[in-house]
């Protein structure tokens, strides 16, 4: 097999191969299946290459079915139309009115030859780097005039709110299971009910602990009263979310994005459909990862223990 890479604005990868490759689709969730990258086959290509795509359950695939005639071309600049992927055989002209019938969206290109010159190598290395500059590329929602809300008002909660202050949010709320005037009042939190806080954040923060109180808490309860244009944030617990009405208000656009630092499992496998998402965001539980935050989180740890060995009170005892 010979694979050759480029690094693209939208067409990330070109490979060129000899080995033998042919497309369908399958996947058990109906959901799922549409927020899979879509690819399309130009050719009924032999069964093991099918085979590959079907069971990665990474992809949803259309082939042209046939082996004896090759994919008419206006049919073939039909079918690539917005696809993320393409497939195609020697037999394929690969050039800048195929490449511009595809659309931005196309990110990979794999041949089955290993013969590479019906590809426009000009072309696709035109739509190469970072392309031009675009009005609303990567906008994202401002947190100056924001109403930032806190589910679970401690000490986590109070010093994310320090750290938002500086970017002018309007107002926080915060909801708990009582309130907590000490901790609100150096934030000038108010204190709302869980529904109003669902309703009225510009940006949730989620800051419990995971009890059985909490387990999942954030569902499609939660997510169905959030603004279209609502962020969800989790750096507590994956736990306290339900990760398949997650993934299913965010790819119905029911809010507009979410910021997960913790999942269900840790590590989150690579195939999970939150993955496949443009508007989630997932970091690998780092959010207290500074030398200085773990340095004072072992230090605590230390000081606790000796402190119980020595029959004395611990900092920040759990209470049981
Ligand atoms: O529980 C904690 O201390 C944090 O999740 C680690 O970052």
């Amino acid at each position: 097999m010979w694979c050759s890479r480029m690094a693209l604005r939208r067409l990330q990868k070109i490979a060129v191969t000899p080995l033998n490759i042919t497309g369908g689709l399958t996947s058990n969730i109906q959901r799922e299946m549409s927020t899979l990258p879509r690819v399309y086959v130009t050719r009924q290509i032999p069964p093991e290459g099918l085979k590959i795509l079907r069971k990665s359950g990474q992809v949803q695939f259309e082939l042209w079915d046939s082996d004896d005639i090759p994919v008419p071309r206006k049919e073939l600049l039909q079918k690539v139309k917005g696809v993320d992927g393409l497939l195609c055989t020697l037999t394929e002209k690969i050039d800048a009115e195929l490449l511009d019938a595809a659309g931005p969206n196309l990110k990979v290109l794999s041949t089955m030859s290993v013969g590479f010159d019906h590809l426009s190598l000009d072309e696709l290395k035109k739509r190469g780097g970072w392309g031009t500059w675009r009005t609303l590329w990567l906008c994202g929602y401002e947190l100056a005039n924001s109403t930032v809300g806190i589910l679970g008002l401690g000490r986590i909660g109070v010093a994310i709110a320090e750290r938002l202050a500086p970017f002018k949010v309007r107002k926080f709320i915060y909801t708990d299971v009582a309130p907590r005037p000490e901790l609100a009042s150096a934030i000038n939190a108010e204190y709302v009910s869980f529904d109003e806080l669902a309703k009225q954040s510009d940006f949730l923060a989620v800051c419990c602990a995971l009890t059985p109180e909490t387990k999942e808490i954030c569902n499609k309860n939660l997510f169905s009263k959030m603004k279209k244009t609502s962020i969800f944030i989790n750096t507590s617990r994956g736990g306290v979310v339900n990760q398949e009405d997650l993934y299913e208000a965010l790819s119905t656009g029911q809010i507009a994005g979410a910021g997960l630092d913790v999942t269900v499992p840790e590590p989150l496998p690579t195939n999970h459909p939150l993955f496949t998402l443009k508007n989630c965001v997932i970091l690998p539980h780092i959010a207290s990862a500074s030398y200085t935050t773990r340095d004072a989180m072992s230090s605590l740890a230390a000081n606790n223990l000796l402190l119980g060995l020595r029959g004395q009170p611990m900092i920040k005892e759990l209470k049981l």
